[in-house]
């Protein structure tokens, strides 16, 4: 069985973070495993209090499951501050790990802040060059470029931009744009837009953190970028179809009818 492991923060509500990862990896095949970086408590209303992980903790747990298990992608998440972006930063060093997908989360949908806003820079420093997939939605592209990225020859832009920064691959997500929900590719060579229709839904909690594991469980299993991609867009608008109102705000994204429909039983 193939692995896959996520670096990132943990959602107490279950939707997003280290819980959306682990069920998008299971729900895919994978075998998922976990660094923690950070613990939020947070819900379908909001993000209430985060604790950052020591960076010792964090090194420990990267050494841990690198020491003894052969992990066959990574999905990075929150990492909440440059201490830590460096600390995972030296544990992708160590291990010369190959097949990292960086979601570079920086505000929740509820508006809270899960990477510290002066930690963007070393996000771009340090990390940006050594993932092989870069997630960013458009509030982030922005935020990552310095110009607004609203539509699609802006997202073109913006991806140039950020492969310029170093990463071997560019996805930036639509589902912020008007209109449809359309990401786009970019490997340094080609552009691909995946087009789909916008779910006409409130609860999108989690669809960023799904989305980028599955890329992950993809490349885990051996696809390339473009079919990591293309599976990881239908395995999240399955998800958000089958999203639900779990709670008072914005509901997440379900893996499991995801998982039943694609075996057949639904
Ligand atoms: N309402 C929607 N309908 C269909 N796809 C969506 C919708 N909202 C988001 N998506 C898709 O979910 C994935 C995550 O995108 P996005 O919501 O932009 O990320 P984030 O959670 O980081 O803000 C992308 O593939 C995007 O196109
Ligand atoms: C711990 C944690 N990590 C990430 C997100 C972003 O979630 P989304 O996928 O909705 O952008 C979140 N709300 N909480």
């Amino acid at each position: 069985m193939k692995t896959a492991l996520t670096i990132a923060g943990s959602d107490s509500s279950g939707g997003a973070g280290i819980q959306a990862d682990l069920k998008t990896f299971s729900a895919l095949g994978v075998f998922g495993m976990s660094v923690i970086t950070a613990i939020t408590a947070q819900n379908t209303c909001g993000v209430t209090a985060i604790r950052e992980m020591d960076t010792d903790i964090i090194k420990a747990q990267i050494h841990a499951v690198y020491d003894d298990i052969e992990v066959n992608a990574v999905k990075i998440g929150m990492l909440s501050s440059s201490a830590i972006i460096k600390e995972v930063a030296a544990g992708i060093e160590a291990y010369t790990i190959p097949k990292v997908v960086l979601d570079t989360v920086m505000i929740s949908k509820s508006g809270s802040y899960l990477l510290q806003k002066n930690a963007v820079q070393t996000l771009i420093t340090d990390l940006i060059p050594k993932a092989f997939v870069v997630t960013p939605n458009l509030h982030e592209a922005t935020a990552l470029v310095g110009f607004e990225v609203v539509d699609q020859p802006t997202m073109q832009k913006a991806a140039k931009v950020i492969k310029d920064m170093g990463a071997e691959c560019v996805v930036i997500k639509g589902g912020h744009l008007e209109g449809d929900a359309c990401d786009l590719l970019y490997d340094g060579k080609t552009m691909e837009f995946f087009p789909n229709k916008r779910i006409q839904t409130i609860h999108t909690h989690g669809t960023g953190c799904t989305f980028s594991s599955a890329i992950a469980a993809g490349l885990a299993k051996g696809m390339d970028v473009y079919n990591a991609v293309a599976e990881a867009k239908k395995y999240v608008t399955m998800a958000i179809q089958h999203g639900f109102p779990l709670g008072k705000g914005v509901g997440p994204t379900n893996h499991f009818f995801a998982l039943y429909e694609k075996a057949g039983i639904l």
